[in-house]
């Protein structure tokens, strides 16, 4: 028997409630992977005080659910956060971002000891790159990051008609053979204008929970 892309996401993502502390708010990422997570957390919603939330899609899929959902300035430290990735390497760093919400994203992982990340086993690379990296940009500067990411090697591409929740626009950058992530999470965030960008290798993933043909493999 085989499983389909989306039974490999929600396996992962049902996998992911056994790491959810009664009595604890937890920190909920974005996307399809997600959506099936916050789905499993509806049914053991009455173990939890509430979510905090990583993009107004997650927000309203929570609340849908009835949970509530906490502002992160009102919430001092989150046991985890769950959230799934576009691209991870055995180090267990990430691109994240593919759904625009990688700024609001970072601040929440920040926050939190663990980062369980839930995914499909067509996520896992041997190195980052393929997967277009997402740079959130202000608007103003739109074009001078994107002069500057060609410096840097990269092939910027604005992502015509995307806004972020956070009001800014999103750069992706194709061809790039990431060798270093954590040198180059950094030299992204320095051009003035970046908001931030979908490397996650200055703080990776801690626990990983893979979808695949054998159901949930994980890795600590
Ligand atoms: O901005 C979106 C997020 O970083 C997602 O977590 C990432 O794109 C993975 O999404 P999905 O689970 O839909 O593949």
């Amino acid at each position: 028997m085989s499983f389909s892309q989306d039974e490999k996401k929600q396996a992962a993502a049902e996998a992911a409630c056994k790491f959810v502390l009664n009595d604890t708010i937890v920190g909920v990422g974005t996307g399809s992977t997600v959506n099936y997570f916050i789905d499993a957390l509806a049914s053991i919603k009455h173990k939890i005080k509430g979510a905090v939330s990583s993009s107004e899609a997650s927000t309203k899929r929570l609340k849908a659910h009835g949970i509530e959902v906490f502002d992160l300035n009102e919430v001092d430290s989150l046991d985890i956060y769950v959230d799934g990735a576009d691209e991870i390497t055995e180090h267990k760093h990430m691109i994240k971002g593919g759904g625009a919400a990688l700024t609001r994203e970072k601040i929440v992982s920040a926050v939190a000891k663990t980062f369980v990340c839930i995914i499909d086993d067509t996520k896992q690379v041997p190195i980052l790159g393929s997967f277009p990296l997402p740079v959130e940009v202000i608007p103003l500067a739109r074009s001078y990051v994107a002069r500057e990411i060609v410096k840097l090697g990269g092939d910027p591409e604005y992502r015509m008609g995307t806004v972020t929740d956070n009001g800014n626009h999103i750069i992706d950058v194709h061809n790039l053979s990431i060798v270093d992530p954590i040198k180059l999470e950094s030299q992204l965030n320095q051009i003035v204008g970046v908001v931030t960008n979908g490397l996650f290798a200055v703080r990776g993933a801690n626990i990983v929970l893979i979808g695949d043909e054998s159901g949930v493999t994980e890795i600590n």
